[in-house]
C-alpha cells in the first residue's frame, strides 16, 4: 500500500505546528491506544523538542486494557508521562489536565520567584489524522467555560478554551502525518481508521483484519458471525462470512466488496471486542528505530505520485 503525504504537505504541517508550539507551555500528544507507535509521528521528538509532553492514549475503550497498561508503563520508562483516555466519554480528561498542569508547575514557580504573576498553563493537542483531536477539544470545551476571546500579541488570532482552573487549551489541534514506510504500519492505520475509506484498497485491509483476529483473538470472528469454524485461508474465511451474512450476488456468488467493508466497519467500531494491534513487548526493535535520524530522510523522500492523506 503506497499511501503517503506529499513532502510539501509535510513541510506545511510541520511549519504550522512549529508556529502553534510557540504559543503553548505543554504538548498533549494524542496517539491511538490500539497502536501507539504506528499512530505517532516519527519526527515528534524532533518537532516538539524540549517542551514538556504528555502522551494521551486515546480510544482506550477500543483497546485491550491489559496491553494499554503496558504501553503506559512503556512510555513512562522512556521518560514520557502517559495516560489512557476516552475523548468521547471524557474518561481520563480531568487527570490529563491536572497532569499537564503538574508538568508545567516548575516553570510557573520559577516565574513567581521572578515576580511574574502566575498564569494559566497553556496546552495544545498534537496528533495524526483521525486520532480524536477534535473529539478531545470538543469534550474539554463542553465540560467547561466558553472560549476566551482572541489573545492580543499573537500574529494569528487564536482561541483558547478554559479548562477548569488555570488551564487553557488551544482550540485548534496540530496535525502531523503518520509513518508509512512499512507495509504493516500502513495496514494497521488503515484498519483502525487513520486512512479515509474512499482512498482505501479494502481487500488487503480486510484480509489483514481476518489474519490479525486469527492470530491474536481466536474464535472471536466465529462467534461474531455465528459460524462453527472458519477456514484457515483468510480469503476463504471472508467468503464464508459474506455467505453467512447473506451478501450474495446473482448466481449465489458472495459479494466480497460488501464483506470487506463490513469487516472493516465492524473492526473499527469495536464489534470484535477490545483489540490492541501493537504490544510493547513484541515491538521493541521498531520503537528504537522510530527515533533514528534516517527516518527524516525516508519521510522527505516520499514521491509525489503517491496518494495523499489529508
Ligand atoms: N470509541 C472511541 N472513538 C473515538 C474516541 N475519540 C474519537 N473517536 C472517534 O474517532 C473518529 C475521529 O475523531 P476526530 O475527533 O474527528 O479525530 P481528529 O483527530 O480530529 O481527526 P482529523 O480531523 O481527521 O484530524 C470519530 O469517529 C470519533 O467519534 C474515543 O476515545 N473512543
Amino acid at each position: 500500500m503506497t499511501i503517503q503525504w506529499f513532502p510539501g504537505h509535510m513541510a506545511k504541517a510541520r511549519r504550522e505546528v512549529t508556529e502553534k508550539l510557540k504559543l503553548v507551555d505543554i504538548v498533549m500528544e494524542l496517539v491511538d491506544a490500539r497502536l501507539p507507535l504506528s499512530s505517532r509521528n516519527p519526527m515528534m521528538d524532533e518537532i516538539v523538542q524540549h517542551k514538556p509532553r504528555l502522551v494521551l492514549l486515546n480510544k482506550a475503550d477500543l483497546a485491550d486494557p491489559r496491553i494499554t497498561d503496558q504501553w503506559v508503563k512503556y512510555f513512562r520508562a522512556k521518560g514520557l508521562d502517559a495516560l489512557p483516555i476516552n475523548a468521547i466519554k471524557g474518561e481520563g480528561l480531568p487527570k490529563a489536565a491536572a497532569e499537564a498542569k503538574r508538568l508545567f508547575a516548575p516553570k510557573i514557580e520559577a516565574m513567581a520567584k521572578k515576580g511574574i504573576r502566575p498564569r494559566a498553563t497553556r496546552a495544545m493537542i498534537l496528533g495524526i489524522p483521525n486520532v480524536g483531536k477534535s473529539s478531545l477539544i470538543n469534550r474539554m470545551a463542553k465540560k467547561t467555560i466558553a472560549k476566551t476571546g482572541d489573545r492580543p500579541g499573537v500574529t494569528q488570532a487564536q482561541q483558547w478554551i478554559k479548562v477548569g482552573k488555570d488551564f487553557e487549551l488551544l482550540d485548534t489541534p496540530g496535525i502531523l502525518w503518520p509513518k508509512f514506510e512499512d507495509q504493516q504500519v500502513g495496514l494497521r492505520l488503515a484498519a483502525t481508521g487513520a486512512i479515509k475509506e474512499e482512498i482505501l484498497d479494502t481487500e488487503p485491509v480486510a484480509i489483514f483484519i481476518v489474519k490479525l483476529m486469527n492470530e491474536l483473538y481466536k474464535g472471536v470472528l466465529e462467534s461474531r458471525y455465528n459460524l462453527e469454524s472458519l477456514p484457515e485461508d483468510p480469503r476463504e474465511a471472508i467468503e464464508a462470512i459474506g455467505r453467512k451474512r447473506g451478501f450474495l450476488r446473482q448466481g449465489n456468488v458472495v459479494d466480497l466488496e460488501a464483506t470487506w467493508k463490513l469487516l472493516i466497519r465492524e473492526f473499527r467500531g469495536g464489534q470484535f471486542g477490545r483489540i490492541s494491534l501493537e504490544n510493547p513487548n513484541e515491538l521493541k526493535e521498531q520503537v528504537e528505530e522510530q527515533v533514528q535520524p534516517e527516518q527524516k530522510q525516508v519521510q522527505e523522500e516520499a514521491t509525489p505520485e503517491e496518494t495523499t492523506v489529508e
